[in-house]
Order: C-alpha cells, then sequence, then structure tokens
C-alpha cells in the first residue's frame, strides 16, 4: 500500500518534526503559517457565504502559533471584503503570531461587544498541554453563544490533540474542524470528533512522515482473474456455535465481498440460504472439516457461546493452522499466555472485549485507545481492529491506522458479525491480515453510508456489493 501525506495522521512531536524539515528545506515559520492560515481561510470564507447578510466572522486568537494562523485568517477575510473582527485572549507570544498580527488590518474587539454569524476559534491548538482555565473556557463558549456558527482551527481549543481527551468542562459544537498540514490523532478519536460535524484538511507541504499513522483509505479492488475459480478467490468458512443467527450474518457479509467461496461448519444449520454451502458438523468432525487445505480464511466467534462447546470450537479453530479472524465469543475464550501467536489473525474486540482481553493479557487500560490497541496486537501476535466510534487498526508491527468517522447508525446490533464476516473475506483474497483488517473496516463503513438511516444488519450486509463496486 502506498499512502500520500494527506493520509498520514501525526503526533504532535512528530507535526512539530515535519514543520522542523519545512523550515530546515528552506521555508520559515511565517511561510508556513501564511499557508496555513489562508488555506483555513477559503473555507471560514465558504461558511460565511451561507451566513446572515450582516453577521461576520469574528476570530478568537490566543497567545501562540495557533492564535497566529487566526490573524492571518481574519486578514485574508478582511482582503476578501468580508466583515471580521478579533477578539485577542491575550497578545500574541511568538515571533510568527507577533509578525502575523501585526499584519492585520481589521479591527480589535472586546470579546463582550463580538456577535455574528461566524466564531474561528484559534484560542488554542496542538501546544494546549494542560486544561482550560475557567475563564478562557467561559470566553469560548460565550462566544461561541453569540454566534451562528463555529469553526475550530487545527483543533477545538480544550482537546489534546494526540489522545483525543477533552482539556475542558464543555466545548461548544462545531460546524466544521479544519486540520492544519496534516490530520492529528485527535481528529479520530472520541470524546474529540464528536464535538464537530465535517472535518478537512489544509496542506502546508508536510511531506510523508512514513513511521506515521494512516488515516484507513478506499481500497483498490479488482475484478476476479480471468481465469479465476471459487478457491482461488478465496475460501471462507465461518465456524458456527450456539447462536446461529450471527454466524450466518457474518457469512452473508462475506459472500459480498469478494471470496470466491463461503461455508458454514455449524452443528445446526437449519435455515442456512441456498448460496451458503452449509455443512452440519459436530464438535468432534471440525478438526477434519478445518483439514481442507485450500481454506484461505476462518472465521470463529459471532455466536459462539462461552460453554466447554464454544471453546472445544475455538480451539479447532486456533489447532487448524488457518490465517484466522477472531470475533466477539471467541476473543472472550482466548488465553493468555497459550493465545500470544496469534501471528496472521485478525482480532476484532469492541470497548467491553478489549477490556477484558487487556486485563486477561496484563496490560495496561488506561492509555489512550492507539496505545491500547498497539499493546494488545504486540501481545498477541494479531492485528488488532479495536471497533467503535472511532475505531482504530494495530498491527504487530506497531502499524496504526485509524478509521474516518462512519454513520452512527451503525450502533445497531449485529453490525459487529458484518464486520467480522467482512475481514474474513478479505483475508480470503489479501491474504494479509494488516489489508485485510483496513480494506473491511473501509468497507464497512461505506456500506453504512450506502444503507442510509435506520438499517438493520442483514440491510447493511446487502450494501457491502455497491460498497466494494464503488473500489473497482
Ligand atoms: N509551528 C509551525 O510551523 C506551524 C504551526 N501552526 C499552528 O501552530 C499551532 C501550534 O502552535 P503552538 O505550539 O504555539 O501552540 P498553541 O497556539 O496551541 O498555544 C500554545 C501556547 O499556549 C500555552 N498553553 C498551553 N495550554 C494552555 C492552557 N491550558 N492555558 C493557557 N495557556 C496554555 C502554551 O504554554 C503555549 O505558550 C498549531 O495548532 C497550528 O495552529 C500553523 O501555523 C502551521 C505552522
Ligand atoms: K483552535
Amino acid at each position: 500500500m502506498i499512502f500520500a501525506a494527506a493520509d498520514q495522521v501525526l503526533t504532535v512531536s512528530q507535526m512539530v518534526a515535519a514543520e522542523e524539515r519545512l523550515m530546515t528545506a528552506g521555508t520559515d515559520v511565517h511561510e508556513l503559517m501564511q499557508r496555513a492560515g489562508r488555506g483555513a481561510a477559503k473555507y471560514v470564507w465558504r461558511t460565511s457565504a451561507g451566513a446572515r447578510q450582516g453577521y461576520g466572522v469574528t476570530v478568537l486568537c490566543g497567545p501562540g502559533n495557533n492564535g497566529g494562523d487566526g490573524y492571518v485568517i481574519a486578514e485574508a477575510i478582511r482582503e476578501r471584503g468580508g466583515t471580521v473582527q478579533v477578539v485577542a485572549a491575550r497578545d500574541p507570544g511568538t515571533d510568527a503570531a507577533k509578525r502575523a498580527a501585526s499584519l492585520y488590518r481589521g479591527p480589535i474587539v472586546g470579546a463582550v461587544h463580538a456577535r455574528g454569524g461566524i466564531l474561528v476559534d484559534c484560542l488554542f491548538g496542538s501546544g494546549l498541554n494542560r486544561p482550560l482555565s475557567d475563564e478562557f473556557e467561559a470566553l469560548l463558549s460565550g462566544l461561541a453563544a453569540r454566534h451562528d456558527r463555529a469553526i475550530a482551527i487545527d483543533v477545538p481549543s480544550g482537546i489534546d490533540s494526540d489522545t483525543g481527551a477533552l482539556l475542558a468542562g464543555k466545548l461548544p459544537h462545531y460546524a466544521l474542524c479544519i486540520a492544519l498540514g496534516a490530520w492529528k490523532r485527535a481528529h479520530f478519536l472520541m470524546p474529540a470528533m464528536a464535538c464537530w460535524d465535517l472535518a478537512r484538511l489544509v496542506d502546508i507541504g508536510a511531506a510523508r512522515d512514513v513511521a506515521s499513522a494512516i488515516a484507513v483509505g478506499k481500497p483498490v479492488l479488482s475484478a476476479p482473474a480471468r481465469d479465476a475459480h471459487k478457491y482461488r478467490r478465496g475460501l471462507v468458512v465461518v465456524i458456527g456455535g450456539a447462536m446461529p443467527g450471527a454466524a450466518l450474518l457474518a457469512s452473508r457479509a462475506a459472500a459480498h465481498c469478494g471470496a470466491g467461496y463461503v461455508k458454514l461448519v455449524a452443528r445446526d444449520v437449519a435455515g442456512a440460504p441456498d448460496w451458503l454451502v452449509a455443512h452440519e458438523t459436530g464438535d468432534g468432525d471440525l478438526a477434519a472439516a478445518l483439514a481442507d487445505d485450500r481454506i484461505a480464511a476462518l472465521l470463529v466467534g459471532p455466536g459462539l457461546g462461552r460453554d466447554d462447546n464454544a471453546r472445544a470450537r475455538l480451539n479447532a479453530g486456533l489447532e487448524s493452522g488457518r490465517h484466522l479472524v477472531i470475533d466477539a465469543d471467541g476473543l472472550m475464550l482466548l488465553e493468555a499466555p497459550a493465545h500470544t501467536s496469534l501471528s496472521g489473525a485478525i482480532l476484532t474486540p469492541h470497548y467491553g472485549e478489549m477490556l477484558w482481553l487487556e486485563r486477561h493479557f496484563g496490560l495496561a487500560t488506561d492509555a489512550a485507545k492507539p496505545a491500547r490497541a498497539l499493546a494488545l496486537a504486540e501481545a498477541t501476535g494479531a492485528v488488532v481492529v479495536a471497533k467503535g466510534p472511532d475505531t482504530v487498526i494495530a498491527g504487530p508491527g506497531g502499524q496504526l491506522s485509524f478509521a474516518s468517522s462512519a454513520p452512527s447508525w451503525l450502533s445497531v446490533a449485529g453490525t459487529g458479525d458484518v464486520l467480522a464476516g467482512l475481514c474474513a473475506a478479505r483475508l480470503a483474497v489479501t491474504v494479509d491480515a494488516w489489508t485485510a483488517a483496513n480494506e473491511a473496516v473501509w468497507l464497512h463503513a461505506e456500506a453504512a453510508r450506502r444503507a442510509g438511516p435506520a438499517f438493520h444488519a442483514g440491510d447493511l450486509a446487502d450494501a457491502i456489493r455497491p460498497a466494494l463496486e464503488s473500489c473497482l
């Protein structure tokens, strides 16, 4: 996979290093601030065009370079003929911010007089390193209340850029968050990402940092080869358990996602549709059923149950040596240290399963989600898809990717089974757990977008086909 600079997701220190590389190459901080501010101003201008007539733009400027960006934005709006004013929370404190402030030729007003169409929040950016004071919090929320809409520059003031944690009691809601130079982790993490409706990125020329995390991108897929046959396209076997519905749902997702052959092995296969090859397989027969060398990926967990039979079925999967996707009950039955070499597997824990696994594997639970997912990947050797409204994918070699925001309609029963089926199908096709997990997460969100509001998990599985078609 090749990723562009626009796909990278940087920590604050990686962003500082990227800016330093640009400066070493001859672009000074003033020029970077101009690029960032003027790039952001285009979005502010477009948004202000929809604001009420005569209701202008107020830019709230803090003391650091985020505040400096604010002066550049204000001046750019003024030059375009817009109505703009600055509220200076503090005097500019950096050389670049001072220079930007000196180049701004519009009015600076007291906060109490500021009301209007759009509030541009440049109080603090990635340099925020401690909680907002009550004074700043009141200033920000008061201004937001006196404007129709708010736009956050780089990150909302009151967000930890690396973890997405709130460093304020309460933040305004933003119509738009404009990331500068590169995405930061907070742009993909809760609770930060619930603070805005839309996020956009302004390019300032930062090159791709190969060590950085990436945003999960749209996969580039191809139709089966001219000489393809069902096994070469990938045979997925889904191990059924106590609750047959979940395994059927995962099978349906897998069948819509490019696998050549989907087979369900379960004690009871009543109700299986005619397109699904379903084999009644008792626990004692499972090892033999999984001995087929043509199996490209095995899914175990959806509807498995947690009793001794379930444990036997999971163990048969683990002992088969196949490429595995382990989900749901399968995760809850994993045992440390026996299952610390799951190399090539994909684990798909939701929040509760993640917590259980961490406790079971003796891992810390108090870090931010990316660090937790990386620790679990390292402990198990598997690719970990840490699901949720902010899905993070971590690989055992330290790879990290962040999913863009997906429709909240996904918060319905069965969508996890669909994701597990997607992972299994992509694993069968690509034979690479990292690639498969990233493709599956993107297709899952895209299927949700295409399924529209209030879908059920079956609708979601059926919407995978048009999602996949968009990648061909
Ligand atoms: N460095 C660069 O080359 C560029 C930086 N850019 C902007 O610069 C921002 C980062 O600038 P800075 O590092 O100056 O950071 P900020 O503008 O976020 O401000 C940090 C300053 O605020 C202080 N501070 C932190 N938390 C505080 C709190 N809770 N209460 C009061 N003061 C607090 C810090 O001690 C520091 O003086 C980015 O978010 C982006 O907007 C862009 O202009 C692009 C270029
Ligand atoms: K900000």
